[in-house]
């Protein structure tokens, strides 16, 4: 088949039409009954480091020798800010950082919302825009924040800007993350790794506590 007929193809075949993109489009948009985030009365302070969620997190996990060991600090509001230094292990292109790497960055920070709200959720959609190549050593400053929720849906954005909070902005992120119960990781999750993690008193007491909202 000619590459002329193949690129018909796709665009006639109902599962590749403009169906799934207006779909995309709506689902991170807020529906008009979305409420603001509400920051939870226990969230740490402006300023405070909250820590990993999993210390084998490839995000955040202080016990992680490949992971992106991202340290966020709670913001104003519902915020969070952290610093990522592009190391060479980061490359895509020489000299210059995998965009896949950047996203699982955004992904990380706007999963450390979790931490303001006290909820538990778990990335559903993740829309990632590359403004600009972010070079090995770069230091890029990464901001999310909680704008709305909806049910268990929460919609969130994220910024990240080299050099500085006020530097170019480099990567920018729209996502929608489900709240979940505990149970999503103990019925998803491989047995070893759970009870490794249900062992780990700290883990479960702050997964308990995310649990039960004011
Ligand atoms: C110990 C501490 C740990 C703390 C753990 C913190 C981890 C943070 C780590 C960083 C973040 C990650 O990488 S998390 C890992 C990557 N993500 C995942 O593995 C998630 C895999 N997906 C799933 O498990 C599932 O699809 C869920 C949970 C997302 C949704 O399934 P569900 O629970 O059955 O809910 P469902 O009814 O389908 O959806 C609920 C509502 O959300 C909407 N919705 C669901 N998915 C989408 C989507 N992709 N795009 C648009 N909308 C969506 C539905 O339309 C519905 O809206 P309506 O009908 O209510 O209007």
């Amino acid at each position: 088949m000619s590459p002329a007929w193949h690129a018909r193809d796709r665009l006639t075949d109902p599962a590749v039409r403009s169906a799934s993109v207006s779909a995309t489009k709506t689902s991170l948009t807020p529906p008009d009954d979305a409420v603001p985030p509400v920051r939870h009365p226990d969230a740490p302070a402006p300023g405070e480091p909250l820590g990993a969620h999993y210390a084998q997190c490839f995000g955040c996990g202080t016990e992680q020798p490949h992971g992106l060991h991202l340290d966020a600090r709670a913001g104003e509001g519902v915020s969070v800010t952290a610093e990522f230094t592009v190391r060479p292990e980061h490359q895509g292109a020489p000299g210059l950082a995998h965009g896949g790497l950047l996203a699982t960055a955004m992904d990380e920070i706007l999963g450390s919302l979790n931490w303001l709200m006290h909820t538990i959720s778990v990335t559903g959609r993740l829309e990632t825009d590359f403004l600009q190549p972010v070079p090995v050593d770069s230091v890029l400053h990464l901001t999310a924040r909680a704008t709305a929720r909806h049910g268990r849906k929460i919609y969130c954005t994220a910024t990240g800007r080299v050099g500085g909070p006020d530097g170019p902005l480099a990567v920018r992120a729209d996502a929608l993350f489900v709240e979940v119960k505990v149970e999503h990781f103990v019925d998803h999750g491989r047995k070893d790794e759970i009870e490794a993690a249900m062992a780990d008193p700290d883990t479960v007491r702050r997964a308990r506590a995310f649990e039960v909202n004011p």
